[in-house]
């Protein structure tokens, strides 16, 4: 809700960022990570799978539906890791660690690979700049 604005209660802000969220799957000591493939100046770094949570909708919620989505798992938010890094105009990056409760993650969307790695595997690849402090925190946990 924006705060004492003549916008009134309920209307966010203006410029308000929007959120982009990602989950951290993990198994056995590795995490899964995904290698995007649009837009072009995106396309091959590794990131966390998610997406944009529409506006309104609960970030979690937004989790479970883009790696529904994007990967055809079930999967339960859990931590959300601290803090938030801002992305292109608009937007900021937050992490959720996620259970993945059904299914095996494919790259069924915005991805042409992905990769369950190590902390020392996940550190060699390049990811997208917003996720190294997550994916170090992430990596700190396994
Ligand atoms: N999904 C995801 N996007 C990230 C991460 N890090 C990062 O910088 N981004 C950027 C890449 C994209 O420009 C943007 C997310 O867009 P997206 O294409 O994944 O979102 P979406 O699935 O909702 O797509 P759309 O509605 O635009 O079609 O955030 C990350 O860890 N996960």
């Amino acid at each position: 809700m924006s705060a004492g604005t003549a916008e009134g209660p309920g209307t966010p802000a203006a410029g308000a960022p929007r959120i982009v969220v990602g989950g951290i799957l993990v198994r056995g000591g590795r995490l899964l990570a995904a290698r995007r493939t649009a837009p072009a100046e995106t396309a091959g770094r590794w990131e966390f799978p998610g997406g944009k949570a529409e506006p309104g909708e609960d970030e979690r919620a937004a989790l479970v539906r883009e790696l529904r989505e994007e990967l055809g798992v079930e999967v339960r938010p859990l931590v959300r890791v601290p803090g938030e890094w801002p992305l292109t105009a608009g937007f900021v990056l937050r992490v959720w660690t996620a259970e993945l409760l059904r299914g095996v993650p494919e790259p069924l969307e915005d991805h042409d690979e992905l990769r369950w790695v190590t902390p020392q595997e996940a550190a060699a690849l390049p990811w997208l700049d917003p996720d190294r402090p997550a994916l170090a925190w992430a990596a700190g946990r396994l």
